[in-house]
């Protein structure tokens, strides 16, 4: 269970989604602090420290999203970057074994990511999201089926909500990741909570 935000995802101060977030079970979170009106330098990096320090005290792993220096300067568990980004293999030697998470959506490129020894890759987008301006075309879980039997942890993103969740993990896909289903949710805690349930339940 994914949660990915950045201050520009919510309508309330960051660190207390974060934290209801956590209370209703998501397994892994990442910042991504971009699009309109996101935060930069110092207030990025201090929004940074105080979201890495919910997640420690939680043990839920720590990911920023494109900004490699960000995450070395912040000691994140991991980064995640996408095809537009600095190339996978200079990446991962810049981050040593920290976890390392790709955005895929081909044989092609997931071929390439394992090369440069991706931990999972993030397919998408599987519904039409609003979140990102640029995202590619909706491929529903046709690139999920495609790319499951690399045997790499893979999570769906792009629209996924509590009604749609378990056709991505049915798809094949280890989990999901969300953006606005929880982040803009009236009760936080339990929009993930149920997300959380969906995805189990839809396992067994
Ligand atoms: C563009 C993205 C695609 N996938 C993922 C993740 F869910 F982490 F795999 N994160 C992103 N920021």
């Amino acid at each position: 269970m994914y949660f990915i935000a950045g201050s520009t995802n919510c309508l309330k101060e960051p660190v207390e989604v974060l934290e209801e977030a956590i209370l209703g079970g998501i397994t892994i979170f990442q910042y991504r602090e971009k699009g309109e009106g996101c935060l930069c330098d110092s207030e990025r990096l201090e929004l940074g420290k105080r979201l890495r320090n919910v997640c420690r005290e939680n043990g839920i792993p720590f990911i920023v999203n494109d900004h490699i220096e960000l995450a070395l300067e912040l000691d994140a568990d991991g980064v995640h970057i996408g095809q537009e980004d600095e190339e996978a293999l200079q990446v991962r030697e810049k981050i040593g074994d920290k976890v390392l998470g790709v955005s895929v959506h081909s044989r092609e490129e997931a071929e390439k990511a394992i090369r440069a020894g991706a931990d999972y890759f993030g397919v998408g987008p599987i519904f039409p999201t609003a979140t990102k301006e640029d995202a590619k075309e909706v491929q529903g879980t046709a690139m999920i089926e495609k790319l499951k039997d690399f045997g790499i942890p893979m999570v769906g993103i792009g629209g996924i909500n509590a009604d749609n969740a378990d056709i991505v993990t049915n798809a094949g896909a280890d989990g999901v990741s969300v953006i606005t289903a929880i982040s803009h949710a009236e009760d936080v805690r339990a929009a993930a909570a149920g997300l959380r349930e969906k995805i189990e339940g839809g396992k067994k």
